[in-house]
């Protein structure tokens, strides 16, 4: 019988939204006193049935009661300890297992459990990519979607791949500097110095980086750090609302320090306007994106710009929806999230007519400047694309032959709505999610409207974690043509 850790883990939230019996949005009842004194699963020994869409097993209590078992697998007869009770199920750690399921492994970051930062490192790659394809399919079914019996899976390496992360800093009661990511479903900071899904050159940046906050004369004032690598450059930006005067010049010696390595620091400064200021040579911050059939293209990005979080996968991602959407000279192409250019300018490299529209005004005009820098003329434009309206306005003035959807976590619903009942509107749609159960519910309303699913590929863009990019190329039914 394996004997695990003592230690009741963090109590977590549903990372990918869509717990197994929980609605999409709906908020989990409040939940009760101590968890010893909880439930009747408190110690209870029970099988794991499946997996939840964030890949804790679901088991069933002996009355009944469904139970979400961390880092256990289908399968598995596991000891449980309840730490959280809902109302319609309850939030369980695993104190012992009787057995192992085929397709556990041995986690491969010792921080595995306690840092919030992966959740799957228990199981084999293919097993969490099935999950994670899997999850789709469940999230997208019911919602009444049936997806192709085989969905490709976008996928590279699954270690040193994350290029960008925010690491939160703290110090603790014995005045030792923690720096980090938040333990599951907590705000208390696991400290690391190693991580085994950083890009290596993040990665070794861990330990210097604690090292000078625990060295500032006031390392409370430091709120969070954010580390970017790309093609171009490496940087640090290091958030203090409220400098320390005294501290300055610790910062500009590790800055000369980085420097020497290639890694630019600044310092992002003040409360409600704050202000970047880079100590040293500003580094050149740029991606390079390579697709089939186009040159490669150079995306600028600043500190604090949305960046796909794996350049490979992101590069598979970008080069799958240009190949479902073919642009081509003279068709009209509307990016909505557009970002600073991911998929506007390889359709606008492709010939094709692009309105480019981002809500953050620093990124419209770091996506103007890098359709510049590609000899690419498309049209980059700011609006809140939350405003109702806004979608409707976009879609008549620009009447678009082909549409890119790629929302935040929320998901697009006012603008599918508005498509769903358009009638001029473009014939073919791709649509890039983080979140699949969003991805469902507006996918519903499109197909309901007269779309139709045409091809979907999931992304393996955060390994190791329950999260994932799922694509989908949606048609229009209704237009001449479509068969
Ligand atoms: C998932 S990112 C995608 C960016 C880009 N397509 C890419 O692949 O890099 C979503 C983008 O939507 C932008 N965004 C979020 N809310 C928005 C809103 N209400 N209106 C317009 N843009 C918004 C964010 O700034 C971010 O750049």
């Amino acid at each position: 019988m394996a004997m695990l850790g003592k230690k009741r883990p963090p109590r977590r939230q549903s990372g990918i939204s869509g717990l197994a019996r929980v609605p999409h949005g709906e908020k989990a009842p409040p939940e009760s006193q101590a968890p010893e004194a909880q439930s009747d699963a408190a110690a209870s020994t029970v099988t794991v049935e499946r997996l939840a869409h964030d890949g804790r097993g679901v088991a069933r209590s002996a009355a009944g009661k469904t139970l979400f078992v961390t880092q256990a697998l289908p399968g598995e007869r596991v000891e449980v300890a309840v730490h959280r009770t809902r109302k319609r199920f309850d939030e369980a750690h695993v104190k012992r297992r009787a057995n192992d399921s085929p397709r556990r492994v041995t986690p491969p970051c010792a921080y595995f459990g306690r840092c919030g930062g992966c959740d799957l490192q228990h199981m084999a790659l293919d097993a969490q990519r099935e999950h994670k394809v899997a999850a789709v399919r469940e999230l997208c079914a019911r919602q009444g979607l049936e997806l192709p019996a085989d969905m490709e899976m976008l996928a590279t390496r699954a270690e040193d791949y994350r290029r960008r992360a925010r690491l939160g800093v703290n110090v603790d009661g014995q005045g030792r500097v923690l720096v980090g990511f938040r333990a599951a479903g907590s705000q208390r900071l696991v400290d690391i110095d190693r991580c085994h899904v950083l890009v290596p050159k993040l990665a070794a940046l861990l330990a210097p980086l604690r090292e000078v906050i625990q060295a500032l004369e006031a390392p409370r004032r430091v709120g969070h750090v954010e580390l970017v690598d790309t093609a171009g450059g490496c940087a640090i930006t290091v958030r203090q609302p409220r400098p320390h005067a005294n501290d300055a010049e610790r910062w500009r010696a590790f800055a000369d320090r980085l420097a020497a390595q290639g890694v630019a620091l600044a310092l992002l400064e003040g409360r409600d306007a704050p202000r970047l200021e880079w100590l040293g040579e500003p580094p050149a911050l740029a991606e390079t994106l390579a697709l089939p059939g186009l040159a490669p293209l150079e995306l600028g990005v600043a500190p604090g710009d949305f960046l796909q979080a794996n350049a490979a996968v992101n590069a598979q991602m970008v080069a799958r929806v240009m190949e479902w959407l073919a642009p081509s000279p003279g068709e009209r192409y509307l990016d909505l999230f557009a970002g600073i250019g991911n998929f506007s300018l390889p359709a606008a490299a492709a010939g094709a007519s692009v309105t480019a529209v981002e809500g953050h005004p620093a990124m419209v005009e770091r996506l103007a400047a890098n359709a510049r820098r590609n000899g690419l003329d498309l049209r980059a434009t700011r609006a809140d694309l939350n405003v109702p309206g806004t979608a409707a306005a976009l879609l008549d003035e620009t009447a678009a032959d082909a549409l890119i959807l790629d929302p935040p976590r929320a998901g697009a619903e006012a603008i599918c709505r508005t498509l769903a009942d358009a009638v001029s509107r473009p014939a073919q749609l791709a649509y890039v999610s983080c979140d699949p159960a969003t991805l469902a519910r507006d996918v519903a309303r499109l197909t309901a409207g007269g779309y139709r699913i045409g091809q979907v590929a999931v992304a393996d863009m955060f390994v190791h974690t329950a999260h994932m990019e799922t694509l989908m190329l949606l048609e229009d039914i209704r237009q001449p043509g479509a068969s």
